[in-house]
């Protein structure tokens, strides 16, 4: 019987952006879940009141696919079963090969027992003393054995070739969705198509991807087995044939049907899967444990996440009935036509049409194909749901090999003497204007460079595209005369080190956090902790339980967490270690104490020495040192200079030093 019952999905990822995943609007699904209200704050939360099960604004891709007719289901099967078993080839063509060739012999194997039984009853239904009929059905008898244990051996050899098939495939799919996950550019991370599309793969789409190679040799498995059946029916009498193909449309029907209900319904709950994953995860996780605590909010939350449980529990019940209820349909039709069969094959022998050992294996025949049938609305069932899963993975595949970097062969030189910027634009995806607006810009070798302005005016999306983070959209940047858009985007970046401004905490060791920074090239302690001294972080890290050892994450026993400037030393002693021509940070000292702060522009200045610098900060005191300064706004550079001439201007750079000077001063 198809399999009605749509899995909730393992929580396997970090859903903290799963926070978009709030649907709304008004109530369009006749059995909306029932409101858990007997807890305090829960129905604060219950905007998505009714319309819970509403398909969110975010999945009108797939809506599409959801609303999609009988006929174009039925006609996705092909494609489906050719995508997986073109996906199991990529994974392994030899095993592929050897699936496909086995599962083919043991159907054949399995046709030639079912003739056999020809011989068998034939020699059985002889006329003359049972001792000879016996005698007679026994060449036949050893070759239904021989067929029977030979399809055994074949169909055992397919299972094995079968089970190292299937994680094979997983592990490509897993390799496939990260490869293509790392490969986009970043402003690709800025698109919510996109991520929503790559959420929806990570979720689904991989366990998807094996199980729709899985159901798809399945279903090949139960289509040679029917395929045989018919063949012998067919070479017993013509026309017991299509009364088998007569049984298989209600079985096919009810599979498909069943599959569309399913994945109707499951697209719907994937909000609400996602909306509870994100809160189990919150409740659960440790970063938000003290203020989960402190805010009193354990019972509001377990509240809502016991509300969206009972959601998809009732829906999921909704489903379960109504599928079920379409497959009875779909086998009673089934069983009346098969049952039809057997009433032609009595006619046929009643009428002398057909001899009675002939029958006697056209009813085995007919048996066999039934249950083939049965076999295979199962797996075709199950291949239309995982192939629904599966069409998000190779969508994402797709989006993501459309968004993939360009990669020219063109390396980029080891340093410059000059870069410039010339009128260049960055927009985000979907923004309405643009983060950096034209900019005209030159860095020299040697120089520090501040950028600075309020907060949203540029600074940050202008150093990642100075990184070669962002591709601008307009305009270019050359180094020493050469564009880099032609040189190949890594090369480019290794020449390049940045200090962000929520700078990642690694979770490996202190060593592997600052070593990270030139993870390809082998290094001794001694040179990590060198970075570690430019940085301001080996006193901390030498005070910790296993020195440059310890693991930096509480998750693990025996690690260990900073402070976030800690954490903020780390980075920077990870873009030391770096050594490249060009050092970005972005407010490197946001988090540090007014020594850390000294101490690390002190070091700057020395670095500057042979490098380029481009500083963001809002400490103007810093920037008081640095050769140039930008002064943007809404994306635009309104001021350039140094300090002097920009105090002596007595514009914006001036009026946001002496702000800041007077608060010291009066303090
Ligand atoms: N990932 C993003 N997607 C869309 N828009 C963004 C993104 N990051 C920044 N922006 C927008 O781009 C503009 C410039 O932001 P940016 O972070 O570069 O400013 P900033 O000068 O560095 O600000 P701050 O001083 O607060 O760090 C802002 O309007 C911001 O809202």
């Amino acid at each position: 019987m198809p399999d009605a019952t749509p899995a909730r999905p393992a929580d396997n990822h970090h859903p903290a952006s799963d926070l978009a995943g709030a649907p709304g609007g008004p109530a369009a699904h006749d059995s909306p879940g029932p409101t858990v209200t007997a807890d305090d704050g829960a129905t604060m939360l219950e905007s998505g009141g009714d319309g819970e099960l509403d398909l969110p604004y975010w999945l009108t891709s797939t809506q599409e696919a959801a609303n999609t007719g009988f006929l174009r289901m039925l006609r996705r099967l092909p494609r489906l079963l050719r995508d997986a078993w073109l996906l199991a080839w990529r994974a392994g063509p030899g095993t592929t090969a050897a699936v496909l060739v086995l599962q083919v012999a043991a159907g054949v194997a399995g046709a030639l027992g079912l003739i056999s039984t020809v011989g068998v009853f034939d020699g059985l239904l002889q006329a003359g003393p049972t001792p000879e009929r016996v005698r007679a059905a026994v060449p036949s008898l050893v070759l239904l054995i021989v067929a029977v244990a030979v399809r055994g051996l074949l169909a055992s050899a397919a299972t094995a070739m079968h089970g190292r098939l299937s994680p094979a495939v997983y592990e490509a799919a897993e390799n496939r969705l990260l490869d293509l996950t790392t490969r986009v550019d970043l402003a690709t991370f800025d698109d919510p198509d996109w991520r929503d599309a790559m959420e929806r793969a990570r979720d689904r789409g991989i366990p998807a991807a094996q199980q729709v190679v899985d159901f798809g040799i399945e279903v090949l498995t139960n289509l040679v087995g029917l395929v045989a059946a018919a063949g012998v029916l067919a070479v017993l009498h013509p026309i017991l044939l299509p009364l088998l193909v007569l049984a298989a449309v209600p079985t096919g029907w009810a599979a498909v049907r069943a599959a569309r209900l399913n994945y109707r319904s499951e697209l719907k709950l994937i909000a609400v899967w996602r909306r509870q994953r994100m809160l189990a995860y919150l409740l659960a996780a440790r970063e938000p444990a003290g203020e989960l605590r402190a805010f009193t909010v354990r019972r509001f939350l377990l509240a809502e996440v016991a509300r969206l449980l009972r959601i998809s529990t009732v829906e999921e019940i909704r489903v379960v009935t109504r599928s079920v209820r379409t497959t009875l349909y779909g086998q009673a039709l089934s069983g009346l036509i098969s049952g039809l069969s057997y009433l032609v094959l009595l006619w046929l022998l009643w009428t002398g049409r057909m001899e009675l050992a002939v029958g006697g294996a056209a009813a085995y025949a007919i048996n066999i194909g039934i249950g083939k049938l049965r076999e295979l609305a199962f797996s075709v069932n199950r291949v239309y749901e995982q192939g629904l899963y599966f069409a998000d993975f190779q969508g994402f595949c797709a989006m993501s090999l459309a968004h993939a970097e360009p990669s020219p062969e063109l390396r980029a030189p080891a340093g410059f003497s000059e870069i410039r910027l010339d009128r260049v634009t960055f927009r985000y995806p979907d923004a309405e204007r643009a983060a950096v607006d034209g900019i005209d810009m030159t860095l020299r070798r040697g120089e520090i460079v501040a950028l600075v302005g309020e907060n949203g005016s540029g600074k940050s999306t202008l150093a990642a595209v100075l990184a070669g983070l962002y591709r601008p959209q307009q305009g270019t940047i050359t180094w020493d005369g050469v564009d880099v858009s032609r040189f190949h985007p890594e090369s480019l970046r290794e020449r390049v080190a940045v200090v962000m401004q929520e700078p990642t905490r690694w979770p490996l060791s202190a060593r592997a956090n600052i070593a990270i920074g030139r993870h390809d090239r082998p290094a001794s302690l001694a040179q990590v902790q060198e970075s570690a001294r430019a940085g301001d972080a080996h006193q901390f890290v030498m005070e910790l339980p296993r020195k440059y050892d310890t693991l930096l994450s509480r998750h693990f026993t025996d690690g260990a967490d900073l402070s976030g400037g800690q954490w903020q030393r780390l980075a920077v002693s990870r873009a030391f270690h770096r050594d490249a021509p060009l050092l970005i940070c972005d407010e490197p000292t946001a988090n540090l104490d007014a020594r850390a702060e000294h101490e690390v522009y002190l070091r700057l200045r020395d670095l500057a020495a042979g490098r380029t610098v481009v500083l963001i900060t809002h400490r103007m005191a810093s920037v008081r040192e640095a050769d140039r300064i930008y002064v943007l706004d809404h994306g635009k550079v309104v001021e350039e200079g140094d300090h002097e001439e920009l105090m002596a201007a007595d514009g914006v750079y001036a009026q946001l030093f002496t702000l800041q000077a007077s608060a010291y001063q009066s303090a």
